[in-house]
């Protein structure tokens, strides 16, 4: 299947279970699969017949800046679904990391995979 795709969007959050973390933001790291058909948009050359990567990345901006979950898990399954109702993808693949969360990891977080209705 064929993939639109964004790597390495930061944005920054309220995000974390602990006192400290609520009173402070913190960098979250974004890398995303979308399914589609990369034949139709091949055959127009126009973008309205494409899945507008820049739509997408500045919907989860405006989303996760604003938001202010405990969880990784919960942010992950929010933006998924944005992604799945509001661009009619059928499947999503997403990558949450928060970055130097943990003491001697580059990244810590979650990966999901979601689709539409069967999927
Ligand atoms: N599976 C998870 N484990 C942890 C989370 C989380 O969101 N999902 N969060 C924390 C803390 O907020 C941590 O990031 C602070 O360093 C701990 N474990």
């Amino acid at each position: 299947m064929d993939k639109v795709f964004i790597e390495g969007l930061e944005i920054e959050a309220l995000i974390g279970i602990y006192d400290w973390e609520r009173r402070i933001r913190q960098p979250l790291r974004f890398d995303i699969e979308m399914a589609f058909d990369n034949r139709v948009p091949a055959a127009t050359d126009d973008i309205g017949d494409t899945l507008d990567y820049k739509a997408v990345s500045k919907r989860l901006i405006q989303y996760v800046s604003e938001s202010s979950f405990g969880l990784v898990e919960t942010l992950a399954e929010r933006c998924a679904e944005i992604i799945l109702r509001e661009f009619s993808v059928q499947h999503v693949r997403l990558k949450l990391s928060k970055p130097g969360a943990v003491r001697g990891a580059i990244a810590v977080g979650v990966m999901i995979e979601r689709g539409r209705g069967q999927d």
